[in-house]
């Protein structure tokens, strides 16, 4: 099938990416539902906010214009209870002078023509002088808001004095003005009732009314454009935390990885996030605008549409770019909360600054101001505080189109105009978004993985020639040379001569034309981990996972990779694949260089992977998997859904092709991944351990598809399963500490490595007693069993390796296999006699050669690392042995009864780690006369304290001659 490539296999990828962008959102509907519309509850709590503004500002006019002032007439003694705070029983005035009957008189007139509210006389106090009143206030403070001092001088002057609380208070955001409200009235009502008593006539009146000065708005209030800055930064923060966590995840999960594997473009990845995001963002600031003109405010209604849509758009786009720029240096996407806060935090405070003053004013240089702008929160806080004061009063006009580069007449000293923030938005994204992709590219992946600080200066990175190069460790790394790998020669012959035609036809330029894999002399170091403390650099040892391998993997053949945890299999695909550069060596992969990145990106072309991992989105249907695999990887888009359809048939998910992976069980994860791994005929596949987690049916199954896809291409599986290595591998390759111990066909590593020959000898069941069964054979006892041993220890000198009572198994040694013939023809006559049901002869499994080849390089490191562990004797003394030994010589045993001393033979067997650890260990016997003597020494006490004397390693071989 011919793959689309270019600039149409960009634009496929990007629609492809875009669509799982969409999808992804809308499965996480909440989410993006807080993305879309939390503006709504943000508004509305603008708007109690401003509700709460005018009720406090009610009393006041220094928030509006006041161009027509009302008179205050006629102003009634208010009740003594509506002053804040006032004390009950409380008094509506105090009056001093009852001593003169005018005054009394005056007093009464005042109570009873109060407008509207007769005062009752309990509601009124009298003194005889003001320092009455004074004492009294002064012993009973808050009872009275106001009192009225009279002193009648003759019969035609009574003057008077008021005294008033004249404190401001306020009370739930409303102010008390003492003036207005009870000296004006008291005034009114004396005055009036004095020239009443005067002249005489009770209906003497005349009408009096305070008027305050207009004026516009002294001071200006924009609910918006106050706490909107907090609130508007609150509602982006929504988007960024998504924005930044759905990033981080698919880093994470080595999503983007797999992506990359398969042929995914940066340019197509960025793009598709960042138009979805920018859809997102579209749609969440024209929300924004449209609630706010929902709740009827000023600041909305007022200010043009588009000026206030832009003002939003473009921040909201600035933290999105932002967020791209900050997931670069998140690892976790648990973190992206925590970011987030940290943001807002920084962001609220930042605003709280702007909108003091800070950077925006001609004193400050324009320097504080680049620098200041570069945080999208700053801008919005002053663009909102230019619109905001546009819009203070129902009068202001607001911010039109064609007035946003001009200044709002209020700001005086005004140096930045709606029109310059737009422009500093817009260059911000830019820095942001360029500085995201930077970062992207300079900071180490999840593999360590990074290009070099300075790569867009290197023309080849333009060109696309080899531009892809890149390093591993962190940017400030301290930089330590790596210590050269010594050149071993393989101690294998298998190994050798695979090393030697691979080194004869590179040397030659030779392209075997069955050969899809040619590794030559790879190797992997890691380099140490660093740490930096007080101007000091320590670094940790570096790591050679591998070590030199030279091998040639066939077309149309599975090639097997075995070998213990850590031995380096995941590192080779790793190396073959590109997801980590190759220290020394290389490998070329139908003809490509795994070292150029133009090589590299062929190989991405025709290569599938299935992952340890499974790496999925839990979110996405096994349809949509392969959907957007098959599009990165260039099939055209005409037949993606037939392969599709056919891919999931394959590996039995057609049921649930629909279904979310996340509901997926383990093993059907597995097949999707395979399934992934095989999408577009890739010409080479790497399945590193694919059946893990299977149950033993889908397990079979699986193994079917891999069989069947070996046609056409090559395969390289990495697995621990022996079963499955036997069954589907053309050639296998143990390894072990980085190296290959061995390689060829299954037979041959078993017959090579194998201890022998495994004999199971099956017995007729006694349980039936001595009464001959349908067959009319005898069922065994004891007795035959015991007959059986003695044969084989008599005719070929091996005892039983495992026995119970209706069957025995021995292994027989290659060394015997010419006695074996005769042997197994005079076992088979005499069936019958020894009871035996069913004999069974094969060779050694794959397991027992795998661990013998475990051990072997267990035992190599140990050596060379003096890697002992403690063997605990069922005689009770502990002895310390190397990793991995089989025999093991006991220092110190020897006595006049074992001469030579005694020796154990240890077994060993994988922990679930896949360690080697010690199962249990052979009675002691004589050390055969063969084996030479070792000087045995007394133990240090150092060796005693780490678990008693070190035992000494006997060759397997002359134990096994010797016998
Ligand atoms: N990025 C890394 N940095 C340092 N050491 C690493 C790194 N990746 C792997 N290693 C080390 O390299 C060695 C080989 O690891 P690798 O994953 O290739 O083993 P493996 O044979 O695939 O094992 P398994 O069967 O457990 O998958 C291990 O000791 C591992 O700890």
């Amino acid at each position: 099938m011919e793959l689309r490539s270019g600039l149409p296999l960009v634009g496929q990828q990007y629609a492809a990416l875009l669509k799982k962008n969409a999808i992804l959102t809308w499965r996480h509907k909440k989410s993006a539902s807080l993305q879309l519309f939390s503006s709504l509850f943000f508004i509305f709590l603008i708007f109690c906010i401003e509700k709460a503004i005018q009720s406090r500002f009610s009393d006041t006019t220094s928030y509006k214009n006041v161009h027509d002032p009302k008179a205050l007439v006629d102003h009634p003694i208010p009740p003594c209870e509506d002053k804040y705070f006032i004390h009950t029983p409380c008094y509506d005035f105090l009056w001093s002078g009852r001593d003169s009957a005018s005054v009394s008189a005056i007093v009464a007139a005042i109570m009873r023509n109060n407008p509207g509210r007769p005062i009752p006389s309990d509601k009124v106090m009298s003194f005889g002088t003001p320092d009455e009143v004074d004492a009294w206030l002064e012993s009973n403070p808050m009872r009275s808001p106001g009192a009225l001092h009279f002193v009648e001088r003759n019969s035609t002057v009574i003057s008077y004095g008021i005294q008033t609380n004249s404190t401001a208070v306020g009370r739930r955001g409303t102010y008390e003005d003492p003036t207005f409200k009870f000296q004006i009235p008291l005034q009114i009502a004396a005055e009036r009732e004095i020239s009443r008593h005067l002249i005489g006539d009770s209906n003497f009146n005349w009408t009096m009314g305070f008027k305050e000065f207009a004026h516009p708005a002294i001071q200006t209030f924009s609910a918006v454009g106050s706490a909107g800055p907090t609130f508007f930064l609150a509602i982006a923060m929504f988007g960024f935390v998504f924005q930044i966590s759905s990033l981080i995840l698919e880093k994470e999960l080595k999503l983007r990885q797999a992506m990359s594997l398969m042929g995914l473009y940066d340019s197509a990845y960025w793009l598709s996030w960042f138009t979805w995001e920018a859809f997102l963002t579209f749609l969440a600031a024209l929300f924004s605008v449209l609630f706010g003109m929902m709740f009827q405010f000023n600041f909305f209604l007022n200010n043009s549409f588009s000026v206030l849509f832009l003002v939003f758009f473009l921040f909201q786009l600035n933290m999105l770019s932002f967020a791209f720029m900050i997931s670069a240096f998140v690892s976790k996407s648990s973190s992206a909360t925590t970011v987030g806060f940290s943001i807002f935090i920084n962001g609220f405070l930042t605003q709280l600054v702007t909108l003091f003053g800070f950077p925006y004013d001609d004193n400050f240089s324009i320097l504080y101001r680049v620098i200041w702008s570069l945080f999208p929160p700053n801008l919005l806080a002053k663009a909102l505080d230019l619109l905001g004061s546009a819009t203070a009063t129902s009068e202001d006009e607001g911010i039109s189109w064609r007035r946003r580069g001009e200044c709002p007449s209020r700001e005086s000293d005004c140096v930045i105009t709606i029109d310059d923030i737009y422009k500093w938005l817009i260059s911000t994204f830019f820095v942001w978004f360029l500085l995201a992709i930077y970062f992207d590219n300079i900071i180490p992946n999840s593999n360590g993985v990074r290009k070099p600080i300075f790569y867009f200066l290197s023309p080849s990175y333009w060109t696309g020639k080899d531009g892809n190069k890149v390093v591993e460790g962190g940017p400030c790394s301290c930089f330590k040379s790596i210590p050269p790998l010594s050149d071993s020669a393989p101690t294998d012959e298998d190994v050798l001569e695979e090393e030697t035609v691979v080194k004869q036809q590179a040397a030659n330029g030779d392209i075997d034309p069955h050969v899809a894999v040619q590794i030559r002399g790879l190797t992997k170091t890691y380099a140490g981990t660093n740490k930096i403390s007080c101007c000091k650099c320590q670094r940790s040892s570096p790591y050679h996972a591998v070590k030199g391998v030279w091998v040639n993997f066939a077309k149309d053949q599975l090639f097997c990779l075995l070998g213990p945890n850590g031995a380096g299999k995941t590192t080779v695909i790793n190396c073959l694949t590109g997801i980590t550069p190759v220290t020394g060596g290389d490998a070329l992969i139908y003809g490509y260089s795994v070292r150029t990145s133009s090589g590299m990106s062929s190989i991405r072309r025709m290569i599938g992977v299935c992952p340890q991992f499974d790496i999925l989105w839990d979110e996405l249907s096994g349809k949509e998997h392969l959907h957007l695999f098959a599009s990165i990887k260039g099939l055209p888009p005409s037949t993606i859904k037939l392969v599709a359809e056919k891919s999931l048939a394959e590996v039995k998910l057609t049921a649930a092709a629909s279904v979310r992976s996340g509901s997926y069980s383990g093993g059907m994860k597995r097949r999707l991944s395979v399934a992934i791994a095989l999408i577009g005929d890739p010409k080479m596949v790497f399945l590193d351990e694919p059946t893990t987690g299977m149950d033993p049916i889908t397990r079979r199954h699986v193994w079917d598809i891999i069989e069947a896809a070996k046609k056409g291409r090559a395969i390289v599986l990495t697995t621990h399963s022996m079963e499955e290595a036997d069954i589907l591998s053309d050639r296998i390759a143990i390894m072990a500490k980085g190296k290959l111990r061995c390689i060829g066909t299954s037979i041959r590593l078993k017959s090579r490595f194998g201890t022998g020959y495994i004999a199971n000898v099956s017995f007729h069941n006694s349980s039936l007693g001595h009464t001959p069964n349908v067959h009319g054979d005898t069922p065994a006892n004891g007795l035959h069993l015991e007959l059986v041993k003695q044969f084989f220890k008599d005719r070929l000198d091996v005892d039983p390796k495992e026995e119970n009572k209706s069957f025995l198994t021995f292994v027989i040694p290659h060394k015997k296999e010419e006695l074996l013939t005769n042997f197994f023809a005079e076992l088979q006559d005499r069936e019958s006699e020894f009871c035996i049901s069913d004999i069974q002869l094969g060779l050694a499994t794959l397991e027992e050669v795998f661990l013998n080849i475990a051990k072997q390089a267990e035992l190599e490191s140990s050596a060379a690392e003096r890697n002992l562990i403690t063997l605990n004797l069922s005689s009770g003394s502990s002895i310390q042995i190397p990793k991995g030994a089989r025999f093991v010589g006991i220092p110190g045993s020897e006595s006049t009864e074992h001469p030579r001393g005694l020796m154990v033979e240890v077994y060993w067997e994988q922990d679930d780690t896949g360690s080697l650890c010690v199962s249990g260990h052979s009675p002691e016997t004589d050390i055969p006369p063969n084996v030479q003597p070792t000087m045995n020494r007394n133990p240090s006490r150092r060796e005693l304290r780490g678990g008693g004397p070190v035992g000494f390693v006997i060759d397997a071989d002359q134990v096994i001659h010797g016998r």
